[in-house]
């Protein structure tokens, strides 16, 4: 747990840790000898020794008072550790999640990460607030009475030392048993959430073929139902032993102090003082037990919050090379794939200035080709070039300033129309922004919202169509005036008034920037200085879109195609499905 507070505090601030450590550590010593002075006051009144109970009194007191003292220190630096841990964990989370490949998100990775630092965030106040001092003092203030034990008497000090095992197996037990059950209460956990997602944004889908119910969200919590049960029982079980290991402890040291009053070894007020303290190493050590699951369950969530903080991420020079090729962009023999193959040997140059229009069938690999020069992943064979610098070369704020990017799928924020804009370029004027916006013809849906550039558009900007959610993406990519724009143009039909913004903003686009367009129609595709065709990975043709219909090969088909309404085929490997997606939008 400690290795872990220290990953997620970072280098440089792990003293704070060990110093909070290092107080309270004292205040359970100092404990454990506050508690084995009652032994000497014991004995003394009993025996009315009253030329020494002062000292014994006086020690006590001292002891008593430098206990509170370092109490109060150690819950000062207690609170201030947990608060540099909470933002160091904020931090270090936020660094490090910009360094991961895109892909790293896919899956149930983002639900989990999203318990992950709402769990860790929490766990992480418990273990300062309750967990970390409770335990350190139940580990030293029973240490300190077991060596008081052997000062005062060296076999209840060893029967005190022999119990220490067989109590810490007892501890591990009821830990193992609560942290197998908590992982297991994760990960169902994790399951629930990511399919009560699911339900909330596929209503839609469901309502429409007259879905109420969701059987995989049913079997899902009916998975995590039993699980918790089991847990439940299992910790119970291993909760139990424990209880069970302190109190037979307890009974031993007892028995041998009792023992030891009755063989005469030990004055009885002697041992009844000794059993007293005896009591005073169990019950810390009790408490160990309650803790040993708690304990267990911070350390796995603060290990998956570590684990995140441990996944390699891309690597990034410390400073990025000059570009040689300004606004260049290059593919040199690129194979990648997700979890199979989809790009092969894929080789494309895109001259700066130059308006490439990407085309080819769905799942061809055209959004892949942009994610790469994106550096959303990295090739597994050749190199992508930006600006004639290989993309591990530059950091990633430094490849982030060549490009503007406008998706498919446009993602808005919860915010004002005018801040979802100014996205694109946080230091823009209102000049700039207006213009953007009117070039985009995001002008004419301000005139409609409620509260013009005020208007707050919506998580996922759902309070806009699809066709006004690409027009205030390509606005942002208007304003941030990047050398190099990549465009996946939506596969959806836009509306003509969207289409001719489209166009005028791409043209727009060109004068100053390479342009890189995924294009779905090809309207949008004529004027191109260069249309590369992909199919199955490869780039099958390169040309404009004259030589191209000169050269009569696949894009020839498809231009013919869409004049002829008839379905198109870009090789005789091309699926009848792919045939006809490409079809449809085209
Ligand atoms: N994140 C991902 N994980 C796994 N496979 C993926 C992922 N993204 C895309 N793919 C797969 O890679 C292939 C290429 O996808 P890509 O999106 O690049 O194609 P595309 O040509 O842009 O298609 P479309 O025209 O439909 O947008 C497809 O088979 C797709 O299923």
């Amino acid at each position: 747990m400690i290795t872990d507070l220290r990953l997620l505090l970072g280098p440089g601030k792990t003293q704070i840790l060990t110093r909070y450590v290092a107080w309270t550590l004292l205040y359970g010593v100092l404990s454990g000898i506050a508690a084995a002075l009652l032994v000497p006051v014991i004995a003394d009144l009993a025996s009315g020794d009253w030329d020494v109970i002062d000292n014994h009194l006086a020690a006590l007191a001292i002891v008593t008072l430098a206990a509170g003292v370092v109490r109060y220190i150690q819950t000062v630096r207690g609170s201030k550790a947990a608060l540099q841990t909470l933002t160091s964990t904020h931090q270090r989370l936020g660094d490090h999640l910009v360094s991961l490949p895109l892909g790293w998100f896919d899956g149930d990775r983002t639900g989990r990460l999203t318990r992950v630092a709402t769990d860790g965030t929490i766990m992480i106040t418990g273990i300062f607030a309750h967990l970390l001092a409770p335990l350190v003092v139940s580990v030293a203030a029973p240490i300190t009475v077991t060596i008081a034990l052997f000062w005062y008497d060296w076999r209840l000090g060893l029967a005190t030392a022999l119990s220490i095992p067989v109590l810490a197996l007892a501890f591990r037990f009821a830990a193992a048993s609560v942290a197998r059950g908590d992982a297991r209460n994760h990960a169902a956990d994790v399951a629930a959430g990511a399919r009560v997602i699911e339900f909330g944004q596929k209503q839609q889908v469901l309502r429409a073929f007259g879905r109420s119910g969701y059987e995989p969200l049913e079997q899902t919590i009916e998975q995590q139902r039993r699980i918790r049960r089991r847990t439940i029982s299992q910790a119970v079980v291993g909760l139990s032993v424990s209880g069970l290991a302190v109190q037979l402890a307890v009974t031993v040291l007892m028995l041998v102090g009792v023992w030891l009053a009755l063989d005469g070894s030990l004055a009885p007020t002697t041992a009844v003082a000794l059993i007293a303290l005896s009591f005073r190493f169990a019950g810390p050590l009790a408490d160990v037990s309650e803790y040993a699951g708690a304990i267990r369950l911070a350390g796995n969530d603060l290990r998956r919050l570590t684990d995140v903080l441990r996944e390699k991420g891309m690597p990034e020079p410390k400073v990025s090379a000059p570009l040689t090729h300004p606004g260049q962009v290059e593919l040199d023999h690129v194979t990648f794939g997700y979890q199979t193959p989809v790009l092969r040997d894929f080789s494309l140059t895109i001259p700066a200035g130059s308006v490439t229009a990407l085309v080819g069938p769905s799942g061809a690999g055209k959004t892949t080709v942009i994610r790469l020069i994106s550096r959303f992943w990295d090739t597994q064979q050749g190199a992508v070039r930006v600006g004639g610098v290989d993309v591990r070369d530059l950091r990633t704020d430094d490849l982030t300033s060549q490009i503007a990017l406008v998706f498919q799928d446009v993602y808005l924020f919860d915010d004002t129309l005018a801040a979802n804009i100014r996205l694109g370029r946080p230091e823009a004027t209102d000049a700039e922004l207006a213009e953007a916006a009117r070039l985009a013809g995001v002008d004419e849906i301000v005139t409609r919202l409620p509260h013009g550039w005020d208007t707050q558009i919506g998580e996922g900007g759902a309070a806009l169509s699809g066709g006004e959610r690409q027009r205030v993406s390509i606005a942002r990519a208007l304003l941030k005036r990047a050398p190099i724009v990549l465009l996946d143009e939506a596969t959806a039909a836009l509306d003509p008034e969207t289409e001719r913004y489209l166009q005028r903003s791409i043209r727009q686009l060109a004068k100053h920037s390479t342009v890189l367009l995924i294009a779905h129609r090809l309207t949008n595709v004529v004027d191109a200085d260069q249309i590369a065709v992909v199919n199955q990975g490869h780039v099958v043709e390169v040309g404009t879109h004259e030589s191209l219909i000169a050269a009569d090969g696949a894009y020839a088909r498809l231009w013919r195609a869409k004049s002829t309404g008839q379905g198109w085929r870009l090789s005789p490997g091309a699926s009848r499905t792919q045939t006809r997606a490409w079809c449809s939008r085209a």
